[in-house]
């Protein structure tokens, strides 16, 4: 679908040219020349548990990207005016399109997609991977923590704890457990009343995960949830992930999303999160993850969403290189 089609009647907007739209990045240049944002697709669905056609998410966000303007005021200090600037993400940034993983359901696909992601974290400041569902966090997570799995960190925004057992969207947290990472560096935000089971929390007390209850959102601000949750995922010093499963959020603003529900995180805090998150130099990788462009009927709101949280990493980390 082109940008015209999705707007219709509004080509003059299109063609503003003191209106300049983000996204359309460009592939990786061959060599070594260094990168300050990759993105890539990692097109998970097929091990779903409700039927998903999240593998036509990443090509919906890229369409997505090209409503919006790269041009961003970043805020100084919480409270305080002094310290805003004004920066034009595109120009700031190199910031490239990986293009997306082959076949990331299947074991060698999921591989593969590893591979892909630690190529791209070698050489990029932060590696955004646009899923799929939440098994994407699997590989996108393993590649951005390379050989350095024992000290690295996990932090999700999700409603749900996905520690279940078996290969699907409702297990990649403990399959990253298994896979060596210190549960006790994990901390879950959003963790939603009628969305988990008895058995999943006890889980997720046993492993020693620490579990922020979407309730405790209502009474702390975000920027106070996100330090604690970099703090205690970052005391290993070494490499964090960050899962943006958009889930998280309420149904009235992620209907794309097949588990969310009502009473959810509002699209600002999502995309607060994404921004806070992104300005901290540890973090070097964030998935959003379990968005279904096909069921996003509404008006596309939660394709939306996801390109602004990509829009929202870059401009954390824009932050985060003193821009
Ligand atoms: N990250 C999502 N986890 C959900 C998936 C549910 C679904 O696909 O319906 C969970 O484990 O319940």
């Amino acid at each position: 679908m082109s940008y015209d089609e999705i707007t219709p009647g509004t080509p003059a907007l299109s063609n503003d040219p003191a209106w300049p739209r983000t996204g359309g990045w460009g592939a990786v240049p061959d060599g070594e020349s260094p990168i300050d944002l990759a993105i890539l697709g990692i097109p998970t669905s097929r091990n779903s548990l409700s039927p998903s056609n999240a593998h036509e998410t990443p090509a919906a966000v890229r369409e997505a990207l090209r409503r919006y303007s790269s041009h961003v005021v970043t805020p100084g200090a919480p409270g305080r005016r002094r310290g805003k600037q004004e920066i034009v993400l595109d120009e700031a940034l190199t910031i490239v399109d990986a293009g997306d993983a082959v076949d990331p359901d299947s074991e060698t696909g999921e591989a593969a997609a590893q591979a892909l992601v630690a190529s791209l974290s070698a050489r990029a400041q932060l590696v955004v991977a646009v899923g799929g569902d939440n098994s994407l966090t699997v590989p996108a997570a393993l590649g951005v923590f390379g050989d350095n799995i024992e000290t690295a960190g996990l932090i999700t925004l999700d409603a749900h704890h996905d520690l279940r057992d078996g290969r699907s969207n409702g297990s990649p947290v403990r399959r990253l457990i298994e896979a060596g990472l210190n549960p006790r560096r994990i901390v879950q935000i959003g963790i939603a009343d009628f969305a988990n089971s008895a058995e999943y929390r006890k889980r997720a007390r046993d492993y020693g995960i620490t579990v922020i209850h979407r309730d405790e959102l209502h009474s702390r601000s975000m920027h106070d949830v996100i330090d604690e949750a970099l703090h205690i995922a970052g005391s290993g010093d070494g490499p964090l992930h960050v899962d943006l499963d958009v889930d998280v959020c309420d149904r009235s603003v992620a209907p794309g999303c097949p588990a969310s529900i009502p009473g959810g995180l509002q699209a600002y805090e999502l995309r607060l999160a994404a921004r806070l998150l992104a300005t901290d130099p540890r973090v070097r990788g964030i998935d959003i993850a379990e968005v279904d462009a096909t069921a996003d009927t509404e008006d596309q709101r939660t394709v939306r969403l996801a390109a602004l949280c990509v829009l929202e990493a870059a401009a954390g980390l824009a932050k985060r290189l003193g821009h």
